[in-house]
């Protein structure tokens, strides 16, 4: 459930004045998600998503996110830009909180995508990275290869307490990725970094939203492809490669970039550190949330699982 910070009918009636975006009809909480608090707002013209941002979002991270939806809007990229209010303002203040009118996208996010429509999804995310060939903002990593060793070590040994031998396999693990890792070689730019299957909207086979831009950031494109494979590719679980959904993905993506052999060579590499990167910020979460917490846990094993997948697929290679 992600509403950590409720907002009274009239703190958002007076906070929607400061808008050209008619009365206040009706505000209700939205469960999914686990980052921010979301409600659907409508009003007298029309859908709205209200965003206040929680203690992942830094403040002074948004500017960079705006101006980045701001940019994929204006190419046509099916965004969600903020709404500016009268004064040009598209950040706020509500209930002491850092908050956003965001334009209201159609679409339900898929639980089991299908071929078809990781081929839109991959086109989509190739769409994307043409469209932020000249987009000038950078923001580091905040969840990059850097960040994974630290994060590793602060979880420490109570990863076993997930699963036995977890803080082992994902050390080695570790120790293999940072090894291999060239990011120093491969392309950057602007990238999402969490295009999960949740933070794509669809109908039918088409894409309506790209969302949840919060750990967008400066970095190796490929890389999000290699997330988006992670995410996609696998059943919730994480053991089941479907690997129908994967050769999609990389299809319809090499349509607007087509992966370079060493591209394709260090694409086992980058995809298991996505995976080491999510197992890590899962087992941190499972440590550190209440088991009767609203917010749920996600399985850091599916993510171990997924790697255990691309590890095979780089033996596979080598012989
Ligand atoms: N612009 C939008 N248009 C329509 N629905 C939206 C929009 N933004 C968010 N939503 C809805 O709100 C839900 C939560 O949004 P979002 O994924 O951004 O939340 P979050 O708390 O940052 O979650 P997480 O990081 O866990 O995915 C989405 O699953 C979607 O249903
Ligand atoms: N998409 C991530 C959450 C944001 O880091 C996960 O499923 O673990």
């Amino acid at each position: 459930m992600a509403v950590y910070t409720h907002v009274s009918a009239e703190a958002l009636a007076a906070f929607l004045q400061r808008y050209d975006v008619g009365e206040l009809i009706s505000a209700k909480g939205i469960a999914e998600g686990v980052e921010n608090s979301n409600y659907l707002v409508d009003t007298t013209r029309g859908r709205y998503i209200l965003t206040l941002y929680e203690k992942r979002v830094a403040a002074d991270d948004l500017p960079f996110f705006m101006a980045l939806l701001d940019h994929l809007d204006t190419k046509g990229l099916p965004v969600p830009p903020a709404i500016k209010d009268r004064a040009g303002e598209e950040i706020q203040e509500l209930e002491g909180r850092p908050a956003c009118l965001i334009k209201f996208l159609s679409g339900v996010s898929l639980s089991h995508p299908t071929p078809a429509q990781a081929h839109a999804a991959g086109d989509a995310m190739g769409a994307m990275h043409r469209a932020v060939a000249d987009f000038t903002p950078t923001r580091p990593n905040s969840m990059g290869i850097e960040t994974w060793r630290p994060l590793f070590e602060r979880c420490g040994r109570s990863m076993d307490d997930i699963a036995s031998g977890l803080y082992d396999d994902l050390g080695h693990a570790l120790d293999a990725v940072e090894a291999n890792w060239r990011g120093a070689d491969l392309d950057r730019s602007a990238i999402h970094a969490d295009l999960f299957p949740d933070n794509v909207l669809m109908i039918g086979n088409q894409v309506t939203g790209l969302i949840d831009f919060y750990f967008a950031c400066t970095d190796i494109r490929v890389y999000d492809l290699a997330v988006m494979h992670t995410a996609w590719a696998f059943d919730a679980k994480g053991g089941g490669y479907d690997a129908a959904v994967g050769e999609a993905l990389i299809a319809s993506y090499e349509q607007h970039f087509p992966l370079s052999p060493f591209e394709r060579a260090q694409f086992q590499t980058l995809a298991s550190g996505a995976c080491i990167r999510f197992a890590l910020s899962r087992a941190w979460d499972w440590l550190n949330t209440p088991a009767d917490a609203l917010v749920m846990r996600k399985d850091p094993l599916a993510y171990v699982r997924r790697l255990k997948h691309y590890d095979a697929e780089l033996v596979k290679r080598s012989v």
